[in-house]
């Protein structure tokens, strides 16, 4: 027996989601669901989708997120976005601001006109100068898992990287086994900003943006270059997104990403 579903549609800076409000959770949808609700062609189409459920360990919700695939992943920061603007308008936009609980930890977001400013958990795992074969090219890679895993290799020609080749080559790269990691590509352009390319572990492509890896790569930016919050990042889908740090002898502290989170369309879908 199909069940209809009310959802919304946001994108934050290009990456797509479906937005569903299970609190309820009447409706038991498995990753084989989420997985077609992202088609593009059988479904409503996006990178992912954001179920918002009770909150089970002192936040205000619970976010969890499904990669187009049907993964779960542990966290998404354009989605952690969506997410605020899409909690806030269920609850007649009243929220002053809010936290929520992710697999990567409590998530904190601030309102900002149509924009959102969230704290990223703790970043970890930092690793840099591995040289890695890839697609026959010795690249020097750096990674760091800003909630979920992510390689980024710096290169001068971003518009003809082949990001697709080379994305799919360190996303299942075994020095990045079992589990894999998201691929990013960087080019230095200010002193303080960077334009990047994203292939995400998931939706097995490149998408438009992706935060969590602009994450990343302004922090590996503040390892290798110098750069110094808050540093501007530029993405595939033509937004610039604004990255918040403190560095101390405990690490990074403070990690925000401030950038939009926008509405596209209601609707209803059966499951
Ligand atoms: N594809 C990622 C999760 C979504 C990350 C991205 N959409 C973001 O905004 O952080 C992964 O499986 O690790």
């Amino acid at each position: 027996m199909a069940t209809t579903l009310k959802f919304w549609k946001m994108n934050g800076a290009g990456n797509d989601f479906v937005m569903l409000d299970n609190r309820t959770q009447s409706v038991h949808i498995d990753n084989e669901t989420i997985a077609r609700l992202c088609d593009r062609h059988r479904g409503v189409g996006a990178d992912g989708l954001l179920l918002v459920e009770p909150a089970t360990d002192g936040g205000d919700f619970k976010m969890r997120y499904h990669n187009a695939d049907g993964g779960e992943a542990e966290m998404c920061g354009n989605g952690a976005r969506c997410f605020a603007r899409y909690v806030n308008r269920l609850h007649e936009d009243k929220l002053g601001g809010l936290k929520f609980e992710t697999l990567a930890g409590m998530i904190s977001a601030d309102y900002l006109g149509d924009q959102v400013r969230i704290n990223m958990s703790a970043p970890h795992s930092l690793k840099l100068n591995q040289t890695l074969p890839v697609e026959g090219i010795e690249l020097s890679v750096h990674s760091v898992n800003t909630g979920v895993p992510h390689a980024v290799v710096f290169v001068e020609d971003l518009e003809h990287t082949n990001v697709r080749g080379l994305g799919a080559g360190l996303r299942y790269h075994t020095a990045f086994a079992p589990k894999g990691t998201n691929a990013n590509f960087v080019k230095i352009t200010g002193p303080n900003s960077i334009s990047i390319r994203t292939y995400e572990r998931g939706v097995e492509d490149e998408t438009l943006a992706c935060g969590t890896g602009m994450v990343a790569c302004a922090l590996i930016a503040h390892e290798l270059h110098g750069f110094t919050s808050p540093v501007s990042v530029l993405v595939r889908g033509g937004d610039t997104l604004q990255i918040g740090f403190q560095k101390t002898a405990d690490g990074y502290q403070n990690v925000t990403l401030h950038g939009p989170a926008d509405f596209v369309f209601e609707g209803t879908v059966e499951v």
